[in-house]
């Protein structure tokens, strides 16, 4: 499972828009993503964040979520994208990388960058070893 690098670029094109859009009154801290449906749509994210901290969603499961409320089937995406100002390529935390888990194919390729245009290529899969699912 790839995407060829024109379509690559493109959807971290659209994750670093996706990022300006970003609601983080608390952390400052923008991130963006896009993924790739299967009929090449493309579905943004960014995060948004709460006066109560635990209620924020993270950029990749806002792309997530969104595509599946506009009648995305899971496991039915062939690419996501995360853009982050980080010193390294930026990296989903747990709650996404289980979420992509549940709604991403395993080997769906993963691509995360940064702002000085730095990338780092994974997948759904190596992100969450021993993943926790109901049919262990
Ligand atoms: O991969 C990541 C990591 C962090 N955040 C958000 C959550 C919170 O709003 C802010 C700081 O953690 O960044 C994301 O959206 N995606
Ligand atoms: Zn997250």
């Amino acid at each position: 499972m790839s995407i060829d690098r024109g379509l690559r670029d493109e959807l971290l094109a659209a994750a670093k828009q996706a990022r300006t859009r970003a609601y983080t009154p608390y952390s400052g801290f923008q991130v963006g993503c896009a993924l790739l449906g299967e009929d090449g749509q493309i579905y943004m994210g960014c995060n948004i964040e709460n006066a109560a901290y635990g209620p924020t969603n993270c950029a990749e499961r806002t792309a997530l979520f969104s595509a599946i409320a506009a009648g995305q089937l899971p496991r039915s995406f062939q690419a996501i994208a995360v853009v982050g100002d980080t010193n390294e390529p930026i990296t989903p935390c747990g709650v996404c990388r289980q979420v992509m888990v549940e709604l991403c194919h395993p080997d769906m390729p993963v691509y995360l960058s940064n702002l000085h245009g730095q990338q780092h290529e994974t997948t759904v899969a190596a992100l969450l070893p021993g993943a926790f699912g109901l049919k262990m």
